[in-house]
């Protein structure tokens, strides 16, 4: 291995920033959805969002993104005190937004590509990284079909890998798993854990089992403004497994929080 590319893996992603909304106000068509909101989300931790279709969830992850416009909302959202970086955030939408032309292996280095790293003298070392966890991913005999060859399930395993691949501090993950049958989805999220260790993550879910098997904060969104009631998780550490009574109390107690306040998921 040359020099440069031992200084190119030595590159260090900066550690996780805190995240901090304040007073943050977010109106959509004339709908308040947040009204001065204050929250302090946990470092280097995923924090997973609960919520009924339509309560905000998505506009949250948006928010953290900086992608909502500048007049639609008011407050702050702080990253370690100051407003949001770029490359600080990387984000894996509900779409999969893989682009039909590219392989598997393109789509989730399109990243580097869009940075222009493909010219860079390292491609050899990203697009070996990028093949050895699409390997990971189950997608081994894949690599070079285009997206209109996979099922919705591998499609969603190679945006996992580009979002995996962008190497942020910060990211968020809008129902990454939902298209994965039982058993993959076990396997993705023991494979996103691993990855997105001491990574400050937002996840979005429709599932309390799956909140509560990756959790080390869980937050339930209801109403409307948003009112964000945290749910504290058994004190094991993630990645939860099996049906132990405690886990199976706050299993319930997350359902019954969302029913009692008219919340059907
Ligand atoms: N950019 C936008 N385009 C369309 N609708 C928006 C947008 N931003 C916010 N909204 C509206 O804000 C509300 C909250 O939407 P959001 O997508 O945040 O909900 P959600 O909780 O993520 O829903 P789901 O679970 O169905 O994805 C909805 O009424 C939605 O129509």
């Amino acid at each position: 291995m040359t020099s440069h590319e031992k200084a190119l893996l030595a590159i260090k992603v900066p550690p996780a920033p805190t995240i901090q909304f304040r007073n943050f106000s977010f109106s959509y068509k004339g709908q308040l959805l947040f009204d001065r909101l204050d929250l302090d989300l946990a470092t280097g931790c995923w924090n997973l969002l609960l919520g009924r279709s339509g309560v905000g969830k998505t506009s949250l992850l948006r928010a953290l993104a900086g992608l909502l416009p500048d007049t639609s909302y008011s407050g702050e959202i702080l990253f370690d005190g100051k407003k949001l970086v770029s490359d600080q955030v990387s984000w894996m939408t509900q779409d999969d937004l893989l682009l039909p032309w590219l392989s598997v292996v393109e789509n989730s280095l399109l990243g580097n590509r869009l940075r222009a790293w493909s010219r860079s003298p390292f491609p050899i070392i990203a697009r070996n990284k990028a093949e050895n966890l699409l390997r990971a991913l189950g997608l081994g005999e894949h690599l070079h079909k285009r997206p209109a060859e996979l099922s919705g399930g591998m499609r969603q395993r190679v945006a996992l890998a580009r979002t995996l691949l962008e190497d942020r501090p910060v990211v968020l993950l809008d129902e990454p798993f939902s298209a994965l049958d039982a058993l993959t989805r076990s396997e993705m999220q023991d494979l996103a854990f691993e990855q997105l260790m001491h990574k400050t993550v937002i996840m979005i879910t429709h599932d309390p089992r799956e909140a509560l098997r990756l959790g080390h904060d869980i937050y339930l969104l209801k109403g409307s403004p948003v009112q964000l009631t945290r749910v504290s998780p058994p004190e094991t550490v993630p990645l939860r497994s099996g049906f132990s009574s405690e886990l199976q109390w706050c299993e319930n107690r997350i359902i019954a929080e969302l029913s009692l306040a008219g919340e059907i998921m």
